[in-house]
């Protein structure tokens, strides 16, 4: 029996429905989700050292330092006690995380796949602006530079990991039941 923590990453554009589908896998697998972003708005409402670069980067749509990301990441998997593994939503998000994921984390964690949420930017700039969560990055012009950053730094983390051939990819421009419909198979495949 191994010890080391089962990890699914979930990645995809902003508002393509990573926060909801995890929500769904996590009641039906007792996977526990863990958003990156969301840690870090804890973070910075928590009146924590990092909490003015935090709302910079928030804002701005670039990548909070990956010694601030991964330590919240840890801290929360030791926190959770016995799971079933971590759904790690949002990260990780650029080669910076990457690298440091891999330095901190690698022999302490199974990464099983990178769950890909793909879809079209015109419907997921419409999800974010109807999202009514009162998020500071949800307006046009946080947007505009959160899907440059998906663009140009996230999107080569996940064929990084489709070289691996650890790429499961959804499409989510559809409803969420259906969504949820193939992802579900995708866990039984894997043995969750
Ligand atoms: N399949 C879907 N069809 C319609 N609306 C959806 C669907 N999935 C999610 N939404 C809605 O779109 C908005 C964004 O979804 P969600 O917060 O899950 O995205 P996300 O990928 O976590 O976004 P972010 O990267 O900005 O955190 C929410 O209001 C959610 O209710
Ligand atoms: O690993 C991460 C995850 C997130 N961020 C920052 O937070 C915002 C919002 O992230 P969501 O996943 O959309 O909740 C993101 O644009 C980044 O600025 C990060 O730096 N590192
Ligand atoms: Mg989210």
């Amino acid at each position: 029996m191994s010890n080391l923590y089962k990890v699914v990453f979930v990645l995809g554009p902003p508002g393509s429905g990573k926060g909801t589908q995890c929500a769904l896998i996590q009641k039906n697998f007792g996977l526990v989700h863990l958003s990156a972003g969301d840690l870090l708005r804890e973070e910075q409402e928590s009146k924590s050292q990092y909490g003015q670069l935090i709302a910079e980067h928030i804002r701005n749509g670039t990548i909070v330092p990956v010694a601030i990301t991964c330590a919240l990441l840890e801290n929360a998997m030791k926190a959770s006690g016995d799971c079933a593994g971590f759904l790690i939503d949002g990260f990780p998000r650029n080669q910076d995380n990457l690298d440091g994921w891999q330095k901190n984390m690698a022999d302490k964690v199974d990464v099983k796949f990178t769950l890909y949420l793909s879809c079209k930017v015109d419907v997921c700039v419409s999800r974010c602006l109807n999202r009514k969560q009162g998020r500071a990055d949800d307006n046009e012009e946080s947007l505009r530079k959160r899907i440059h950053t998906y663009n140009t730094q996230t999107y080569p983390i996940i064929e990084y990991y489709e070289k691996l051939g650890l790429v499961r990819e959804v499409a989510t421009c559809r409803d969420t039941d259906e969504v949820y419909t193939d992802i579900e198979k995708i866990f039984k495949e894997a043995g969750f």
